[in-house]
């Protein structure tokens, strides 16, 4: 393959020093939706937060680690970008400054700070919009994460990615610029999460490229591991890696999202998996996963599923679209074969489930399928890498680190010193041993959202009383706004706003059947394709009174609507392909994994019946 090309235009510098003293290079022609985005992104200046106390902000008291990337990838195509949800969203009218708010944010430095554009994606927790940040220009993407104490699981999963992508500070890691300050401490119920923008994932950068090259996939493997590396030093396990959790940018930069089911491990607590805990997508869950062979986590699981990922880029499919964890090991053993005796005689030792080891031991004798036959078109060093990624035993995988220094990235200037951690402090994750209440977790999300408001954050940790304070927050303006977004999703249904899936949660709430689920999901897809019909036909309609009150006064539409942002240079909308589905049969329901245990359970009992 052309990796000694690759090399030769891919010299790079990436260390340890003073911001100032180098100069960014960085190819000119990419793609760039945030005006500044390669500034950030290439020369990005991560403060070492783990080395801090929770009580202090990550202002303070520490070292930078500046960061800085000197990559030509001038050589690399563009990639097409394809938005995820669908090309013709809702546009937004800019909302009316108001006075209050403008006070009170520009003391704050918050005023009207951001101009809410369009939705470009909803999860399981609430809408994607992104917007114009009017201090700096940039555009970002802000994240309202809906009834976050509803469920005190839900609310705990959050905290716990908010925490996290504050301590963690990579290019290759997606990142928190902001959380809107509520307006009351103790009565907020939804959450403004504003992270830097970028134009689609890696799902759909795969399903929308063909012509991916050798480097684009040296590349991309590449910043998955050099992230991934990091996120290991902190001693965090993403669990739940896959497509739709990285995004993507038109540049071909890549970065890790959604750390909801992520954990930090502490060498005294057990990494023991409990299956009620732990829902990552099936076709990218580690063999030690499927059935529970192995007792413990560790980070091979994810080193699995980026092997799993990298294959599927190499075909653009799915490389184990398993239907159930059974299934999801036929497939695997169906190409890595059976796992050798000593392979299984070295699990045994971590096998908890006698009936698991039996069945394993006992499974139909399987060969191994050469990757040269299943890849014919990848490179060798490419596949030889795979391979060492998709080793059965989780001993065998490499770590991040190791498999960065895989002959397939020789010749990389700076592999082996890509940027590694201090693990995340204890203290910051102190939560997790606790049983939380609504109340505490409430306090600890406020409490990590004055990370982001110091002055607060100083009055806070002097102890004022800031009970009572009721804000005109712009976060009410924000409520209006995405209330907006919500409306044009649902128009025309008399349901309300999103409903929050049971993909990927941990499990606290009784599961509901599996077609109910199936159900609301293709609710949702009616009625954002029924919002599609409408704004096509017609400009959206503002029921809000704040909305009105611009249309009252005349205020001319901003120039924000889908077609013009379509026509923007700085999003290549003309590769906006299609309307997206919103999920893919990979991502169950919760409930779906007891019944696959079972069903191993049960296939193991029938072998031995
Ligand atoms: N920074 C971002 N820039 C652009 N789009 C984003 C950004 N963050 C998230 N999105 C998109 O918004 C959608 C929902 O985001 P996300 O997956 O974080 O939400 P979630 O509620 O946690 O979802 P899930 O149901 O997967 O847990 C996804 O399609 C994602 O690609």
């Amino acid at each position: 393959m052309g990796s000694g090309t690759f090399v030769d235009g891919f010299l790079r510098l990436f260390q340890r020093r003073s911001s100032s003293s180098l100069a960014t290079s960085v190819a000119k022609h990419h793609h760039d939706i945030n005006n500044n985005n390669n500034t950030n992104t290439l020369h990005h200046v991560a403060p070492v937060t783990n080395l801090i106390e929770p009580s202090t902000t990550i202002f303070q008291n520490q070292q930078e680690l500046t960061i800085v990337e000197d990559l030509d990838i001038s050589g690399l195509k563009s990639i097409k970008v394809p938005k995820r949800i669908n090309p013709f969203l809702p546009s937004m009218d800019p909302p009316k400054k108001n006075t209050m708010d403008t006070e009170f944010f520009t003391e704050y430095g918050e005023a009207s700070r951001y101009q809410i554009q369009e939705v470009v994606g909803k999860g399981s927790y609430g809408i994607v919009g992104s917007a114009v940040d009017t201090h700096t220009g940039e555009r970002v993407a802000i994240k309202k994460i809906n009834d976050v104490f509803e469920h005190v699981s839900d609310a705990t999963r959050i905290l716990r990615e908010i925490k996290l992508l504050r301590l963690l500070r990579h290019p290759d890691v997606v990142e928190i610029k902001h959380v809107m300050l509520p307006p009351s401490r103790r009565e907020f119920k939804d959450i403004y999460v504003v992270f830097e923008l970028m134009e689609s994932d890696l799902h759909q950068v795969i399903k929308a490229n063909d012509d991916l090259t050798p480097e684009h996939y040296q590349f991309f493997l590449y910043q998955l591991l050099r992230g991934l590396k990091y996120i290991h030093t902190a001693n965090v396990f993403h669990r739940d890696l896959k497509p739709k959790n990285i995004l993507a940018n038109a540049d071909c930069k890549l970065k890790i999202c959604d750390f909801g089911l992520a954990r930090v491990s502490f060498n005294d607590a057990p990494s023991a998996i409990f299956w009620t805990d732990y829902v990552a997508t099936r076709w990218y869950r580690a063999p030690e996963l499927c059935g529970s062979f192995f007792s413990k986590y560790t980070p091979a699981i994810d080193i699995w599923s980026i092997g799993c990922i990298f294959a599927e880029m190499l075909t653009g499919k799915p490389l184990f679209p398993g239907k159930n964890v059974v299934h999801q090991l036929d497939l695997m053993t169906d190409l890595l074969g059976t796992p050798s005796p000593e392979s299984i005689a070295r699990a045994s030792s971590l096998i908890r489930n006698e009936k698991a080891r039996r069945y394993l031991s006992s499974m139909r004798k399987k060969q191994r399928v050469p990757f040269s036959q299943k890849f014919p078109s990848a490179d060798p060093s490419a596949l030889h890498l795979l391979e060492r990624l998709l080793s059965f035993d989780p001993k065998d995988r490499p770590s991040a680190e190791e498999a960065l220094a895989d002959p397939y990235f020789q010749g990389l200037a700076s592999v082996d010193s890509e940027p590694s951690t201090q693990p995340i402090s204890k203290l910051e994750f102190e939560f997790e041993r606790r049983k939380l209440v609504k109340d505490d977790v409430r306090e600890l999300i406020y409490r990590e959202i004055l990370e982001y408001h110091p002055q607060m954050l100083q009055e806070y940790l002097r102890g004022a009383d800031q009970t009572s304070f009721m804000y005109p927050s712009g976060v009410d303006r924000f409520k209006r706004q995405f209330a907006h977004l919500e409306e044009h999703y649902g128009k025309g249904e008399r349901s309300s706003p999103l409903q929050r899936q049971h993909a990927s949660l941990p499990r606290e709430r009784v599961p509901g059947p599996k077609s109910e689920s199936g159900e609301q999901t293709s609710e949702v897809e009616k009625r954002a394709a029924a919002a599609v019909a409408t704004t096509l036909q017609s400009p959206p309609r503002h029921s809000d009174r704040f909305e009105n009150a611009d249309a009252q006064n005349g205020q001319s539409k901003p120039n924000y609507s889908a077609r013009s942002l379509l026509k923007s240079a700085s999003i290549s909308a003309s590769k906006c392909i299609g309307v997206k589905e919103r999920r893919d049969s990979e991502e169950e329901p919760i409930g779906e994994h007891n019944d696959e245990v079972d069903g191993l359970s049960q296939k193991v009992a029938a072998l031995y019946a």
